[in-house]
């Protein structure tokens, strides 16, 4: 089966990279960094969102010009901030253990292609993914349907799961028409219940468990 995985706060957790890239341009402005608590919260529709959100959260009035400018060196430093980020439990095996069993998997961010490319290359990820759609390398971003289909093209089309930690990755896949499994220990900003899924999960140990009831459920339909 495919298997479509978001990045951030499903496989790893890199907000502390991206708080420190927040200390960095918010130090220039003379404006105190993101907290852990803001910066995953401001996590998740793609870095342009996540600058406009910090520059409300510090005051700063977002005019184009400032945002471009605010996003240009925010982006300029994101590809190196790679050093923090950590996989949460059990991801590196059930990613091993899902390739091993013949699975195809893909890798569908919003997080800025550069930065993307850097983060999978750091935690030794580029093996594992046989597709890759990071930000700005579709028209649309998530929720829009466009880049977990290209992921499910790319590997060769036929039934997938789409695996995510937030609201915007479950409208993801109900847009492409996909069943879901959320990741609770994510970025979540709402409380579990409140979010469409097929399966939760609090744990990687539980991933191959539901991806074969998912194959389960595609061969019963
Ligand atoms: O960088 C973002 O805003 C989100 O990244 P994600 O799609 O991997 O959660
Ligand atoms: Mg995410």
């Amino acid at each position: 089966m495919n298997i479509v995985f978001d990045l951030d706060g499903t496989l790893i957790d890199s907000a502390p990279d991206i708080q420190a890239v927040s200390a960095k341009i918010l130090g220039k402005l003379g404006k105190p960094a993101l907290t852990i608590e803001e910066t995953r919260n401001f996590v998740g529709e793609g870095a342009r969102i996540l600058v406009s959100r910090m520059m409300a959260a510090r005051g700063i009035e977002e005019t184009p010009e400032r945002h471009a400018q605010i996003f240009g060196e925010f982006v300029a430093e994101y590809e190196f901030a790679v050093e923090k980020a950590v996989f949460y439990p059990g991801v590196v095996d059930a990613l091993a253990v899902l390739k091993g069993g013949g699975h195809k998997l893909a890798l569908c961010t919003n997080k800025p292609e550069l930065p993307a490319r850097a983060v999978m290359k750091h935690m030794g990820l580029e093996p594992i993914f046989d597709a890759f759609i990071a930000g700005g390398m579709t028209k649309n971003p998530k929720p829009d349907p466009e880049m977990a289909l290209k992921c499910v093209a790319d590997l060769g089309g036929g039934p997938a799961l789409y695996v995510g930690d937030s609201g915007t990755d479950a409208q993801t896949a109900a847009n492409a028409g996909l069943p879901f499994a959320l990741y609770t220990e994510g970025y979540r900003k709402s409380p579990v219940d409140e979010i469409p899924y097929d399966w939760a999960f609090d744990h990687f140990d539980l991933l191959a468990g539901i991806v074969a009831e998912a194959q389960a459920r595609h061969r019963a339909v």
